[in-house]
């Protein structure tokens, strides 16, 4: 080889070694490229599996320590092995997520009650969660939109509980007021029945039941009773008016039985007058005859004589009859004045009951002050009055105030108590033109023909001002009791409906003004 050769070959191992020196360079530059790739990579695997940790563990120390790829090569292979059972577990967690995202989605869509728009999005959603995915991340939005529906959907389901919650609440607040209605308008119809003896007794009983807060059934209870109890009076009364018709009838047969033996009796009589008339009437005939025909008078004289005989015992007899007749007619009419002297007592009975009745029925059985039907009949004289003769007329309306306290601290009875004084009271201060009636409850309504509103102000301050000062003392406390009171006069375009709403405004006002109070409202 000649020396010119030996440069050529020298230079080309030369150029050959320097690429052969930068090809390996490439390589450990790319083989450490990989290394940390997979060192980072087998740091992201990191926590899916311990086996899969361990073995990727040693394969980072390996790798950390440049170790000959070959002995490397076990390892992978197991590595490989094992990312493949990982894959598989991977496709089944997803498809098992997957059907449990669209379960969840289901379970949501059966709730009743969803708004249109989040019955839509989940559709869609889920729509999105059927179609296959090759990743656990790709679900997740889905996942996450889920969730959101979730917690929409108790949002609202709790919002529809507290308002059905409200709702009940409310149904039974509803309930309560409709109870507490119900039971104070049957007070009001019983304070206008008028019951006696017995019912009288039973219907207090209710009356006191009625006055407390009371249960559904009881309620219920004491109507049916009530119902039962008006039935029993209305039959009662009803018997007595046909006992009193009865007594009518008979006294009425006795007076027609009377009247027409007194007629037959008459008959039978001018029939017999009838006979003595016709034999008057030949006598008489005859006697004219026999002294046509007479031919002495001593015979004349006899035969006159025995005429005139038998017209005076005929008369005598006519004179009986008569006498006869007359009696039997004051007989007869004795007989009816008995009659009917008896009917005109049982009359008199029955009216003086009727009158109780129609006063009982206007009264207020605990107060004994006439009662709302009473002070409706009342109210329409006076305002017939008012539009007659243009006087002024007040109306007031007054009330015990907090009595529900006194009746819930002393008791019902103590209550009732406290009405009555508080009743006879105000009925005591009244002048005899002036009118109050148990309006219902603890209230009463007041009226006042020919009073101004300045007269009546002062008078109802000063009832108010002595109600207050009455020492009430019950189980051995003081109580104090006022009123306030609501007070008007009637103006030219009322009616007794306005004027009671004027003065019942009044009164709302007074109690909102602290009670103990008179206030006016024109
Ligand atoms: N003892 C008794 N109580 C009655 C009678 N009638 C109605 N009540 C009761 O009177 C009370 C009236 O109470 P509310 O209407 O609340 O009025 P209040 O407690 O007086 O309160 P204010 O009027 O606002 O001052 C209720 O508890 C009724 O049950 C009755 O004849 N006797």
């Amino acid at each position: 080889m000649s020396d010119e050769q030996l440069d050529l070959l020298k230079k080309k191992l030369v150029v050959s070694v320097k690429s052969r020196q930068k090809l390996e360079r490439t390589y450990e530059q790319q083989f450490s490229t990989l290394t940390d790739f997979i060192l980072r990579l087998s740091n992201v695997c990191k926590g899916i599996d311990i086996e899969l940790d361990n073995k990727l563990g040693k394969l980072r120390t390996f790798l950390s320590k440049n170790t000959d790829i070959d002995k490397l090569s076990p390892l992978i292979n197991e590595l490989t092995e094992l990312l493949k059972q990982h894959e598989t577990r991977i496709t089944l967690n997803l498809k098992q997520a997957q059907t449990a995202l669209l379960g969840a989605g289901k379970k949501l869509q059966k709730v009743k009650g969803l708004p249109d728009n989040l019955r839509r999005e989940l559709r869609s959603t889920l729509k999105g969660v059927e179609v296959p995915q090759d990743s656990i991340i790709h679900l997740l939005p889905s996942l996450e939109k889920l969730v959101d529906f979730y917690q929409e959907v108790l949002a609202l389901k709790a919002e529809l509980e507290s308002n059905n919650t409200a709702s009940n609440d409310s149904a039974g607040l509803d309930t309560d007021n409709l109870q507490k209605e119900v039971a104070a308008e049957l007070l009001n119809i019983l304070s206008n029945i008028a019951f006696s003896g017995n019912s009288a007794e039973k219907i207090d009983v209710i009356r006191n039941t009625l006055a407390q807060p009371v249960q559904a059934q009881t309620l219920v209870d004491s109507c049916v009773e009530i119902i039962r109890l008006v039935i029993e009076s209305i039959t009662e009364e009803r018997q007595s008016a046909q006992n009193f018709l009865f007594s009518l009838n008979d006294a009425l047969s006795s007076v027609h039985t009377a009247v027409s033996t007194s007629i037959s009796g008459s008959k039978e009589i001018s029939s017999s007058k009838q006979k003595i008339n016709d034999k008057l009437k030949q006598e008489l005939a005859g006697m004219s005859k026999e002294v046509a025909k007479a031919t002495s008078l001593d015979g004349l004289k006899k035969e006159i004589n025995r005429s005139i005989g038998d017209i005076v015992s005929a008369l005598n007899q006519k004179e009986e009859l008569e006498a006869e007749e007359h009696q039997l007619l004051i007989d007869s009419l004795s007989e009816m004045e008995v009659r009917l002297k008896d009917l005109e007592v049982e009359a008199e009975e029955y009216k003086k009951k009727l009158s109780e009745q129609r006063f009982k029925s206007l009264q207020d059985a605990l107060t004994k002050l006439p009662n709302r039907a009473s002070l409706d009949e009342r109210m329409e004289l006076e305002y017939r009055r008012w539009m007659r003769y243009n006087h002024d007329l007040c109306l007031a309306v007054a009330d015990i105030d907090h009595f529900k306290k006194i009746n819930d601290s002393l008791g019902h009875s103590v209550g009732d108590r406290v009405l009555q004084i508080v009743a006879q009271s105000l009925q005591k201060t009244l002048r005899e033109t002036d009118y109050i009636a148990r309006y219902g409850g603890e209230e009463f309504v007041l009226i006042f023909p020919e009073s101004n509103l300045k007269s009546i102000e002062k008078r109802l301050n000063t009832i108010r001002q002595h109600i207050e000062s009455i020492p009430f003392k019950f189980k051995h406390s003081d109580l104090k009791v006022t009123i306030s009171m609501g007070v008007t006069q009637f103006k030219a375009i009322d009616q007794p409906q306005s004027a009671f709403d004027r003065a019942d405004q009044a009164l709302y006002e007074a109690k909102h003004a602290g009670r103990n109070k008179v206030i006016v409202k024109r």
